[in-house]
């Protein structure tokens, strides 16, 4: 087969039943399975919103219930059963100690985690004196606020207007391998800050920190700060080949949609299409689906599931873009060719209704489909990899290191 592969990852989508979710303080989360039970309960109704009981019935039709079924024992809350899916569908486990967006985009792309991330303790001060110290001299900085662990839109409405006054960016982690860092993009600039990050960059290597992130915000005061579009996220590099990799050096287009570059730092990438948010992310994913050539790998990251949703705890929020998104996808439908193979996945959980504001160790949905491909159960998949090995073979690609296909 060749035609294209679209391997299509909605942050965050998890389906529960994680084995091993206790070890990361997350036994019970399951981020669909959570927000169809609220949604069926009417606990999700946002007037002007959404209402009543989760509707996504495309999603449902390629699989998704029934996968969620299989990894967590239960069937997504009113959702209609559905007999004969039309994907291949199962649900994945990460092999990978990690529930982070890198993590989980790395092991479904091939490349399972061998060293573990570092992390910043959960103390005060988060970071190391002298990696605080070398930012400081290095960056020209009058200092640093935040130095903690904090949630991103707290900690601008806590200390935005102190760093407007004193020029000291804000930097915080979380519970995953970050080193975030938030600056007014107008006060600070942008462009500065995304040095500062580049600076940071070198100096969060030797702790084996997958990420810096720039985290630009406007506004005038605390009530007005919001973070805007121009996030950016300075990865490591993947430590082995990944499928992006492959392709491109087989002379396949790579189309990277939203932070698919950031995350694998534009390894295996040949066209960058950056898209902020949901909406334009599926727009550009259809631009994608309109220019590719036959044996182009297309992926994107859809990340207002975890980014505005899942972090902040909002059911009602995360159910509606779930909603808008399925409704979005006989778009992509329409424009599939005849040996086109697209894999609808996910990379961790971020269970709206989960304590904290950290992701959610959890399965993911593995959904293969096109034309012509027979709908059929795949069942439990022991590692991400699977998903990038499909689309491996799907495309006549070398095989990768981890996973086996499923076609
Ligand atoms: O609270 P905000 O800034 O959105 O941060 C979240 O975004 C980071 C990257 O996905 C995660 O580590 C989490 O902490
Ligand atoms: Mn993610
Ligand atoms: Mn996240």
């Amino acid at each position: 087969m060749m035609a294209r592969g679209f391997f299509l990852v909605m942050d965050s989508v998890g389906i529960g039943g994680a084995k091993d979710a206790a070890e990361f303080g997350d036994e019970g989360a399951n981020t669909l399975g959570h927000i169809a039970e609220c949604c069926a309960n009417g606990e999700a109704d946002r007037a002007g919103l959404r209402q009543g009981p989760l509707t996504i019935p495309n999603m449902n039709r390629l699989g998704l219930g029934r996968a969620a079924e299989a990894a967590s024992g239960a069937y997504p809350a009113g959702l209609e059963h559905v007999a004969e899916p039309e994907a291949i569908w199962g649900f994945a486990r990460e092999r990978s100690r990690g529930k982070d967006t890198t993590t989980g985009h790395w092991e479904l792309a091939g490349c399972p985690l061998r060293e573990a991330w570092g992390y910043f303790p959960a103390e005060e001060p988060a970071f190391p004196a002298e990696l605080t110290e070398a930012l400081i001299a290095q960056a020209g900085l009058p200092g640093i606020l935040g130095n903690t662990h904090a949630s991103g839109t707290a900690i601008i409405a806590e200390l935005g207007e102190e760093h407007v006054k004193t020029g000291k960016p804000i930097c915080y982690t979380s519970a995953d391998s970050v080193f975030q860092i938030a600056a007014h993009e107008e006060a600070f600039g942008l462009e500065r800050l995304y040095e500062t990050c580049r600076i940071a960059r070198k100096l969060c290597d030797p702790y084996r920190i997958g990420r810096v992130i720039a985290r630009p915000f406007k506004g005038d005061g605390a009530e007005s700060f919001a973070r805007t579009g121009n996030r950016r996220d300075f990865s490591v590099p993947p430590p082995a080949r990944t499928l992006l990799d492959e392709a491109k050096e087989a002379g396949r287009d790579v189309w990277a949609i939203g932070k698919i570059s950031d995350i694998f730092a534009g390894h295996g990438v040949t066209q960058t299409l950056k898209a902020p948010e949901n909406e334009s992310q599926f727009d550009k994913t259809l631009e994608a689906a309109r220019a590719a050539k036959d044996g182009d790998l297309i992926v994107t990251n859809f990340i207002d599931f975890d980014q505005i949703y899942g972090h902040r705890r909002d059911t009602a929020g995360y159910a509606a873009a779930l909603e808008a998104f399925d409704r979005r996808l006989p778009e992509l439908f329409a424009l599939l060719k005849p040996g086109d193979l697209v894999i609808l996945t996910a990379d961790h959980g971020n269970d709206p209704t989960w304590t904290g504001t950290d992701h959610t160790r959890e399965t993911v949905p593995v959904l293969a489909f096109g034309p012509g491909i027979e709908g059929r159960r795949a069942g439990e998949l022991s590692t991400y990899a699977d998903v990038g090995q499909t689309l491996s073979a799907h495309l006549a690609l070398p095989p990768l290191a981890a996973g086996a296909s499923l076609i």
